[in-house]
């Protein structure tokens, strides 16, 4: 028996478009202005000891970290460091009211369904724990907070495309693999979820790049969907 859903956000219940044209953008133009106006903060320390680490550029000054910022934000690289610095920016975004986030217009519903139906909903998203309780405190169909159970990120679990975060994951949330079901719209996470014991439904969007989600259970939609049966 299934009781909790894990699900990832871009490319499944938003559009990649909003978060390359939207948020990246945002958060590209303000990373700079961000690390020096929080100079002082224990944010800012761990995201520069973290991108010296990761670049492996350990006497990189704030102007340079920024600049190798701004390169993983134009490669996409799923970086902790960035994912903690976007996290802060779109905060910001979301709390001055210049951003608004985006979800499928299936998605509302369909997870308010879930939870009424007793199904615990979990986020798993390479964005930080942060960006992702902005993104769902502020979207177009008001705050949605209230339907999740948890969310899981980079820092807490790791790779999305690694079996031992989905087992992190697990063991957190107290449920083995088989009561947990995974849904994404990349096949390589979809694969390392099943690996995992996990459940696994590809979400195949039109307007999203992977087509082919291989051996997984595949919707189009959640509207109406029930991912216990
Ligand atoms: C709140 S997630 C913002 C988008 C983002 O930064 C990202 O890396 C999306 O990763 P995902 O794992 O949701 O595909
Ligand atoms: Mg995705």
């Amino acid at each position: 028996m299934i009781s909790a859903a894990v699900i990832d956000i871009e490319g499944t219940v938003a559009a990649t478009d909003h978060v390359h044209r939207v948020l990246f953008p945002y958060s590209r133009e303000r990373i700079g202005d961000w690390l020096a106006e929080h100079r002082d903060t224990a944010v800012v320390a761990e995201v520069l000891a973290q991108t010296r680490d990761l670049a492996g550029r350990p006497d990189a000054g704030e102007t340079e970290v920024a600049e190798i910022l701004r390169r993983w934000i134009d490669e996409d690289v799923k970086a902790a460091p960035l994912k903690t610095a976007q996290g802060e920016i779109w905060r910001a975004g979301y709390a001055s009211g210049e951003l608004v986030s985006h979800l499928y217009p299936d998605v509302p519903g369909a997870l308010r369904s879930w939870v009424d139906g007793g199904l615990a909903v979990y986020v798993y998203s390479s964005g930080s724990v942060e960006a992702q309780r902005g993104w769902f405190a502020h979207t177009p169909y008001g705050d949605l907070t209230g339907l999740l159970s948890g969310h899981f990120d980079l820092t807490n679990a790791g790779g999305k495309r690694e079996a031992s975060s989905y087992r992190r994951i697990a063991e957190a949330v107290g449920l083995p693999g088989e009561r947990l079901v995974f849904l994404s719209d990349i096949p390589a996470e979809l694969d390392a979820a099943a690996e995992a014991g996990w459940h696994t439904i590809g979400v195949r969007r039109p307007e999203e790049r992977f087509q082919d989600l291989g051996r997984h259970r595949v919707v189009e939609s959640l509207h109406g969907f029930d991912p216990r049966r």
